[in-house]
């Protein structure tokens, strides 16, 4: 019997491959539907204070080496998706994803969230690189983000995770890795697209999203690599305690074992699911089962972490 449960500081997740924030998870029809399908868990869409109708179109781009989209933080505001949470009668565990504009809207969000029950952890989006608004990504900004995290844990007690943009150095790795390591952070997601690339169609010799003269985050495919050694770098600086999660690129069940082996404890699809759909979960558990049973491995944890290196 091949095991691919997971459990992310005790929020037990009955299969490791859930959905990413963002994707098909905004509005309550979508939210339904992850919720009775074979997702492990519910990401819900990075939410703000208010609704938010985000970016103008076209702002969401696919290729076949992934996906580029500058959506603005589209959705239907904190109170929608705490009534949401409030009112389901699902079993399956629920990251509730947060990102406000500022640091004082994460509060208020928080301080929201902090009366809510039906959640079983907060993502906290600090990496979201398509806001008109901002000309920095909260996750690039190392003083101000322990600044922030010394304040929230402060007052907010429950399970909060936090989702990453991708680091390239490991100076940096190290330095985010000391920050999160001093807080009761409850796991890690890596990583959220990659910052301000451009795609281009040559026939109109133009850019193929409308918002930020066409710069946005890069998503699928492309970024696997990069996202794999984020997973490995912060499984590597972090406390043992912090499980991390993957996510960037995971087309097949042979992408969702490459996470595992760098360390990750569970996955998140994002440009797969939203050209596949619901069935893509099916599809990446069977692949990932029939790698266990050819490997003679029971569980994730006759494996995770053990990438070999030379
Ligand atoms: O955190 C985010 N990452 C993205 O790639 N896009 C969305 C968005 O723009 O709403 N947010």
């Amino acid at each position: 019997k091949i095991d691919i449960s997971t459990n992310i500081n005790g929020i037990k997740i009955s299969s490791c491959i859930m959905n990413a924030s963002g994707i098909l998870c905004c509005t309550e029809k979508e939210l339904y539907n992850l919720m009775m399908s074979s997702s492990g868990a519910v990401v819900t869409k990075s939410c703000t204070i208010k609704p938010r109708k985000g970016n103008l179109k076209p702002r969401y781009f696919e290729w076949k080496g992934g996906s580029i989209n500058s959506m603005g933080l589209p959705n239907l505001g904190i109170d929608f998706y705490l009534n949401f949470l409030e009112k389901k009668n699902s079993k399956k565990p629920f990251l509730l994803s947060i990102s406000g504009l500022s640091i004082e809207e994460n509060y208020l969000i928080l301080r929201k969230a902090n009366i809510s029950s039906n959640m079983n952890a907060i993502e906290l989006n600090l990496s979201c690189p398509n806001l008109l608004e901002k000309d920095k990504i909260l996750g690039y900004d190392f003083s101000k983000i322990s600044d922030f995290l010394e304040n929230l844990f402060q007052f907010y007690k429950k399970p909060l995770g936090v989702k990453l943009p991708p680091y390239f150095e490991d100076f940096h790795f190290r330095k985010m890795a000391f920050i999160l390591n001093k807080y009761p952070i409850y796991f890690v997601t890596c990583i959220n697209s990659l910052p301000n690339g451009i795609c281009i169609d040559i026939n109109k010799e133009s850019v193929v999203i409308h918002p930020k003269k066409g710069f946005g985050g890069i998503g699928g495919l492309s970024i696997k690599p990069f996202a794999l050694a984020n997973v490995r770098k912060f499984y590597t600086y972090l406390r043992k305690d912090i499980p991390i999660i993957g996510c960037g690129g995971i087309c097949t069940g042979k992408d969702v074992f490459e996470y595992i082996l760098c360390g990750a404890s569970a996955v998140q699809i994002g440009t797969q699911f939203l050209k596949e759909g619901i069935p893509v979960f099916d599809r990446l558990i069977k692949e990932l089962i029939t790698i266990l049973k050819n490997k003679n491995y029971s569980s994730l944890n006759s494996f995770k972490g053990k990438l070999n290196v030379f």
